[in-house]
């Protein structure tokens, strides 16, 4: 973990190397994953059976491809009552959010009496990327299909790995929840491209969403263009801005939340406190070794974890838009919250006050928690309805609307050199 005080003189240059860690996009990761893709490209289903054998330790061919629809209702009749009624929870909670963000059609008539518009439209097919690899994923599971409902989808098609060929009842039954309509059992960056390219089982899809570790994340990235998709939602990150008056170990707990998702996940601490930032330290070693996480929780904590004093905790907010961190926690007074939040510019997702835990909005609130990272909050957003869908622009003229904006439209053509151009604009003026 790194210890730093922004009145340090070394500080600028220590926080800048904080900054430009690329602790997920090792080069080997981005070799890596061009080969599985180029391989399932050219073999297909035989690639990915080979890459599940390998990574998975799975033989799709002998123990199944697939998970059918009838095991996931029978998972969901035999959830234990408490969990069943948490994932209806989250479902209708996570249903209600996404169904506010479905945009509207424009159809409107401007002062020439041109017809000019919008209209949205879901893709056919959408491919939703469920991780498995260190934990099983049933909350991603709703993140991913719910909003793929809501845009209208008509086929949706989900991904997951297996390890060991264990099968997941709550996955399972969070599947059945979010209605999905076929689920393969292959994850990993080689699932991605058979998602992209199509394989002789797996029909292509349009779009790809969802989080995954590195492998996952690079491969969406490398084959955006071949498919459309929603960010690079890669191993979880949370930045915490908290004041002394926080008890040690509460921050410590949510910091140890993205730290146990992936060793090369990311966890950093601001604060105006000395003392508290040391309490916070020693709160979470403690808490370590106290929970079956550990070495995970660990090994991120010791490679890319933080705790960084700072003047005023609104000093912290500009290093913090640097970060651009998949979540924000700050864990201040309610007032003080809001204005703090007001001077965010670039974050995934911000859980505003004490008493807001990053780890509800994992699971129940209803805002996604497929969020951008790598510090690429500074340019996209959390996965939404509108990932799903593409807008078609429309136009419709009629004599007087053509004769009012066809010769600027002549002059522009004429310019660029393209006289075909200013033809075809100028055979229906009168
Ligand atoms: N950003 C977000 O919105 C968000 C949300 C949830 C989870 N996550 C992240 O998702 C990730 C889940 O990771 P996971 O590992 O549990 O599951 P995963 O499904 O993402 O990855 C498992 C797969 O990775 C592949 N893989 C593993 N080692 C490999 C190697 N050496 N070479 C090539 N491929 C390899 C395998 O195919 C395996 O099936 C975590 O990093 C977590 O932080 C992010
Ligand atoms: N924190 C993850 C996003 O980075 C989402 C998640 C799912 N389950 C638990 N957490
Ligand atoms: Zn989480």
């Amino acid at each position: 973990m790194r210890r730093l005080d922004a009145s340090d003189p070394g500080f600028a240059a220590a926080f800048d190397a904080l900054v430009n860690d690329r602790r997920e996009s090792a080069s080997d990761v981005s070799a890596d994953v061009a080969a599985i893709i180029a391989r399932v490209k050219a073999k297909g289903d035989a690639a990915l059976a080979d890459y599940t054998a390998r990574f998975d330790r799975f033989d799709l061919d002998a123990r199944g491809w697939s998970i059918s629809k009838a095991e996931c209702a029978a998972a969901y009749d035999g959830l234990a009552p408490e969990l069943r009624d948490a994932l209806n929870l989250a479902a209708e909670r996570i249903r209600a959010y996404h169904a506010a963000q479905r945009p509207e059609d424009r159809d409107y008539r401007d002062g020439t009496g041109a017809r000019l518009g919008a209209r949205w439209g879901a893709v056919d097919a959408a491919g939703v990327y469920v991780p498995g690899g260190r934990a099983a994923y049933p909350s991603s599971v709703l993140m991913n299909i719910i909003p793929a409902k809501v845009a209208g989808v008509e086929r949706i098609v989900m991904v997951t790995p297996t390890p060991d060929g264990a099968t997941n009842p709550v996955v399972m039954a969070a599947a059945h929840i979010g209605g999905v309509d076929e689920i393969w059992r292959v994850g990993g960056a080689q699932a991605v491209a058979a998602l992209a390219f199509g394989t002789k089982r797996i029909a292509p899809v349009d779009v790809v969403t969802g989080p995954g570790n590195a492998w996952v994340a690079e491969a969406k990235r490398q084959l955006y263009g071949v498919v459309g998709i929603d960010m690079v939602a890669g191993p979880s990150e949370i930045v915490v801005v908290a004041d002394g008056r926080n008890e040690p170990h509460v921050i410590a707990a949510d910091l140890l939340s993205q730290a146990e998702h992936d060793p090369t996940s990311q966890s950093i601490l601001f604060t105006d406190d000395s003392d508290f930032a040391d309490a916070v330290a020693v709160a979470v070693a403690a808490v370590i070794p106290t929970l079956a996480t550990a070495s995970t929780m660990q090994e991120s904590w010791a490679a890319n974890g933080a705790v960084i004093v700072v003047p005023t905790l609104a000093d912290a907010i500009p290093l913090c838009d640097r970060l651009a961190p998949e979540h924000l926690e700050l864990a201040v007074d309610a007032a003080e919250a809001d204005a703090l939040f007001a001077k965010v510019r670039h974050a995934g997702s911000v859980f505003l006050g004490r008493h807001t835990p990053e780890a509800i909005g994992d699971y129940v609130a209803g805002p996604n928690h497929v969020l951008p990272t790598g510090r690429r909050a500074r340019f996209s957003s959390g996965l939404s309805v509108t990932d799903f869908m593409k807008r078609t622009s429309f136009l419709a003229l009629d004599e007087g609307a053509l004769a009012a904006i066809g010769p600027a439209a002549i002059a522009l053509a004429k310019a660029e050199g393209l006289p075909a151009h200013a033809l075809s604009v100028q055979n229906r003026l009168k």
